[in-house]
């Protein structure tokens, strides 16, 4: 399956009244000075392809300020089909609609993936175990509905037992919903385990590759597991939805005391935890910004061959302002993966960064002081 997008449009959205690019093709470079609006075209095309947002907005932030609703649009082609995918932010919510007909985003999720790197992508490595969690499930999201619908029912269950723990609730309530976390945290953990069983392997040999045969190691360690000293790798935990059903039963139960005393849920897939490690050692501590650089950079190729491998279908990408991020040998792994035939996206405020070859294949558009006014 080739589908690529061809047209995107933009109405409201961010600081553009209107926007629209039609015949996309394979690689297309958006150019133009500080806050003139070129994240902000990235970010339209991650909401209308993974249908989520690198910034994590509310609603009303992606609305052109003093306007009542935001509308973006994408026609997607390939293989004989042409879809029509329409998003309309309004009044709080988000609603999808595919050739006019009403959608869920988890009925969409898939169908275009896109795969997105922007500078705050370091905080991949750097950043709170949190940001990993957050980069797996969006990953999954976009490989299966149901790890997506899972992963919300699993937040809610947990934004309920933090409430309940915050308020003292009775024991016997807690217990009831600690019930109901069970089943979706472990179908949670078996979807991350499952994915990470792929996705590891791929991101240590994409590392080797950038990083001269460097040794890099992922791993992922379930909640009932942890805290795990996070000085040694303990590579991926592999589980069936039985055991980690079990497992976190006696977690919960080894721990009850503590999540009442703190008022808070110390266990479930909101603190399972995920590291890298180079040549044995925690990336997040001890690694240099090069080496922290190769890693998102590694995880970022990885995603997108893993998405290509599950569903058939190439990843849109989507590269925000990260060429000024790598230094030449990394720039170069970079611009040669984007060579190949993935629909590619490309921000930047200096086209300097991009030799001839890449340039004479791609379509430059110039956003100037006009896209600022809409
Ligand atoms: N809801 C909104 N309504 C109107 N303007 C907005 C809205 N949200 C953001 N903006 C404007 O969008 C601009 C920033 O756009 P964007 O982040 O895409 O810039 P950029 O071109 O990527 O800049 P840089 O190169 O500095 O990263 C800012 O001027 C900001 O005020």
């Amino acid at each position: 399956m080739t589908l690529s997008i061809e047209h995107i449009g933009f109405t409201n959205f961010r600081n553009y009244e209107r926007f629209e690019l039609n015949d996309i093709g394979a690689l297309t470079l958006f150019v133009g000075p500080n806050a003139v609006g070129k994240t902000n075209i990235v970010e339209g095309i991650q909401l209308m392809t993974a249908l989520s947002s690198f910034r994590h907005p509310l609603i009303d932030q992606v609305i052109k300020h003093g306007e009542r609703y935001a509308r973006a649009e994408a026609r997607v082609t390939g293989d004989d089909r042409v879809l029509d995918i329409v998003m309309l932010l309004e009044s709080h919510k988000r609603k999808y609609t595919l050739n006019g007909k009403a959608r869920r985003p988890a009925d969409l999720k898939g169908l275009i993936p896109s795969v997105s790197f922007t500078p705050d992508d370091l905080d991949l490595v750097k950043g709170s175990m949190s940001v990993r969690r957050t980069a797996i499930d969006a990953l999954g999201s976009q490989l299966s509905p149901n790890h997506y619908l899972i992963k919300k029912d699993y937040e809610k269950v947990i934004r309920y037992k933090n409430r309940l723990l915050k308020e003292e609730a009775q024991v016997a309530l807690i217990d009831s919903i600690n019930e109901t976390l069970v089943t979706c945290g472990a179908q949670l953990a078996c979807y991350r385990a499952a994915l990470f069983a792929k996705l590891a392997p791929e991101i240590s040999r994409r590392y080797a590759d950038i990083a001269q045969g460097e040794k890099l190691q992922v791993t992922y360690v379930p909640s009932w597991m942890a805290p795990v000293s996070r000085e040694t790798p303990c590579g991926v935990a592999s589980f069936s939805r039985d055991e980690a059903r079990d497992a976190l039963t006696s977690a919960l139960e080894a721990r009850r005391g503590e999540e009442l005393a703190r008022r808070k849920s110390v266990v479930g897939p909101h603190s399972d935890e995920i590291g890298f490690y180079i040549e044995g050692k925690n990336a997040g501590n001890y690694g240099s910004q090069g080496q922290q650089r190769s890693i998102v950079l590694a995880c970022k190729l990885a995603e997108a061959s893993i998405i290509e491998d599950m569903l058939s279908q190439k990843p849109v990408l989507l590269l925000d302002d990260v060429m000024s991020e790598l230094d030449e040998h990394r720039r170069h792994a970079l611009v040669e993966f984007i060579s190949g035939d993935m629909q590619t996206f490309i921000t930047t405020a200096n086209l300097a960064y991009f030799d001839d070859s890449l340039l004479k294949n791609a379509s430059v558009v110039q956003l100037g002081e006009e896209a600022k006014r809409g």
